[in-house]
């Protein structure tokens, strides 16, 4: 869809890989399953066999649970059987495109203060805002359902700091560009002394301030005056009952905004949509909404990122990958996203909770790109503005890609836009319309950007898994024992909750929209919570009917090879 001018012909912006040894790997599979049939042979004529009732239901329920092994078994493999690799040519891209790239907006998400500190929310701000990408394309959005003037005042600090911030990051091509990222690894001595001190003091007070406005509860009358947000706290009672909050924090239209070196800067924007007891406020799904209308009103841009804000951008050149993807001239037409990996920082030596994912990622991400695309999975992902908003495949794109940077370059002041746009983030503005249905993200389940990425694909779309050796993201994994219970008890519940409901990959939704292999992979987490049932059975009935003396397995000797 690229519109280039030297489309045809070129050498592509992409590149996808199959697994290696992949007829081997299969073979191996099919030799599996042969032998799973074979149990199941062996388990049907013991049960045809045994004249003991007793016996013949444990041995009838045993086969049952191994059917349902086999089949997850199947299900399982189904994400392995054709595993591709994506590689992408940024040099390409910059060489065909550099100066038709599309507007991007990134998207950042935070709900309470006290369990996402401000400090971590704007590293990850100032991470994305420091993409090597064009300023005047780049603009970021901090949604904030905490409605907190804490968050508020840290981002408004994040935009004075960027000032200082952007310029080093790109005089010195620095990675990652998280502040506290950076200034917590052991590589930075190439930098000069000077400059890299200089940013770090003026990043420690700025965190100091933070801190003590932190700790004092509330933030400290002289700063109030400093910006005309703060005002908008004064009629905010709680977090769940308030106005939109909607503040220009930079604006990227203006001449004036600009860093120290005088380039300009991205635009930053926080929003606090309206809430209100009396309307359901449907979690992340409801805030990425907000966000896609707001930011449709501000820079609109074409290619929307969105990152959960405990996830740094650790790869300063994401972007221009991603959009490798979006913007091939012979295959990027049916491409709806990108999904990148959800990488940690914080895992710890011997990740005995599995926290990394990296099966996960290494494995099944790269198995379900292979059959039509990996789902969308909340953070690290890159979307066509038009796809996530409902559009189906098939029709033809309205504009290109290029669009007059900043259209809207308008006379227009901050104020006059913050009024304009804050009106569809208000909480009755999706009454009466498809929101949270057909357009946008999905209302409704705990994996909210499961069924989202699901009825993309059920629109015809596909979708791109992208794996960089560079992580493109870092966030944090829950490590502890309570934290991953509550984690895979969140993403169990949803998936069966999914399974179960029309968007099911199972229902007729799925059906025939998508490729049966493709469906099955999307089972692969649906039947999570379900296989509790068998696994039980089979640890536990086994053991005991060997106290009894009774063997629920094939003994050697019966096994006529030995
Ligand atoms: O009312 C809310 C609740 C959450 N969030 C944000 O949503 C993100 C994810 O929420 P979190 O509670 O951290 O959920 P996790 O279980 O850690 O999230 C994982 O699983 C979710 C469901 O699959 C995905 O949406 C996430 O991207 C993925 O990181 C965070 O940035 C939150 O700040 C909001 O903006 N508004
Ligand atoms: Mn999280």
């Amino acid at each position: 869809m690229g519109s280039g001018s030297d489309g045809g012909g070129a050498l592509p912006l992409f590149e996808t890989k199959e697994a290696k040894f992949k007829n081997a790997y299969r073979l191996f599979l099919i030799s599996m399953f042969i032998g799973i049939c074979m149990i199941w042979v062996y388990r049907i004529t013991q049960i045809l066999f045994d004249d003991d009732v007793e016996e013949r239901l444990v041995w009838m329920l045993l086969f049952l649970s191994e059917l349902w092994f086999g089949f997850y078994w199947v299900i399982t493999k189904s994400a392995r059987w054709n595993r591709v690799y994506r590689y992408a040519f940024r040099d390409r891209l910059s060489h065909r495109y550099e100066d038709k790239l599309p507007r991007v907006d990134i998207f950042v998400c935070t709900a309470d203060p006290t369990i996402e500190p401000p400090m971590m929310v704007i590293n990850t701000v100032l991470s994305v805002m420091a993409y090597n990408y064009p300023t005047d394309k780049l603009s970021v959005y901090l949604s904030d359902d905490g409605g907190s003037d804490l968050t508020f005042y840290a981002l408004l600090e994040a935009s004075v700091f960027s000032k200082h911030w952007l310029p080093f990051c790109k005089k010195f091509n620095i990675e990652p560009r998280s502040p506290a990222a950076y200034f917590s690894t052991k590589s930075n001595s190439v930098v000069d002394v000077e400059g890299l001190s200089s940013i770090k003091k003026l990043y420690e007070e700025m965190e100091h301030r933070i801190d003590t406005a932190a700790n004092l509860g509330r933030i400290p009358e002289e700063i109030r005056t400093k910006h005309k947000g703060f005002s908008e706290w004064v009629s905010v009672t709680s977090q769940r009952d308030h106005q939109t909050i909607l503040q220009v924090l930079i604006d990227g239209r203006n001449p004036n905004a600009v860093d120290i070196d005088g380039v300009a800067l991205p635009m930053l924007v926080y929003l606090s949509r309206q809430k209100s007891p009396n309307h359901p406020h449907n979690f992340k799904a409801g805030a990425m909404n907000a966000l896609l209308r707001v930011s449709s009103k501000i820079s609109n841009g074409k290619i929307i990122l969105n990152v959960d804000c405990d996830m740094y951008s650790n790869n300063s050149e994401s972007v221009r990958d991603a959009l490798c993807f979006f913007m091939d001239e012979q295959k990027s037409h049916d491409i709806a996203f990108v999904q990148f990996p959800q990488s940690f920082y914080n895992l710890t030596k011997n990740d005995i909770y599995g926290s990394s994912l990296s099966i996960l990622t290494e494995v099944e991400l790269p198995g379900m790109d292979g059959c039509g695309g990996p789902l969308y999975i909340g953070t690290g992902c890159f979307h066509r503005r038009e796809v996530l908003c409902g559009k189906k495949y098939g029709t033809e794109f309205d504009v290109e890609y290029e669009d007059s940077v900043l259209i809207n370059k308008v006379q227009e002041g901050a104020s006059k836009l913050e009024e304009t746009a804050k009106i569809v983030a208000d909480c009755t503005f999706e009454e009466g319309t498809q929101w949270g249905k057909e357009m946008g993200l999905k209302y409704g389940c705990a994996v909210e950007d499961v069924i989202t990425g699901l009825s993309i694909h059920c629109r015809g779309w596909k979708s791109v898994y992208f794996n960089p050796t560079r992580k493109g993201f870092l966030g944090v994994a829950p490590i502890t024992l309570g934290q991953t219970l509550v984690q895979y008890k969140r993403w169990a519940e949803g998936n069966l909750q999914m399974l179960l409901s029309r968007y099911g990959p199972l229902q007729s939704y799925g059906v025939g929209r998508i490729k049966l292999g493709h469906r099955m992979v999307y089972c692969l987490w649906c039947i999570w919570a379900p296989n509790w049932l068998a696994t039980l059975y089979y640890s536990v009935i086994p053991s005991l009917y060997l106290l009894k003396g009774i063997p629920l397995f094939p003994r050697v000797s019966i096994i006529p090879l030995f």
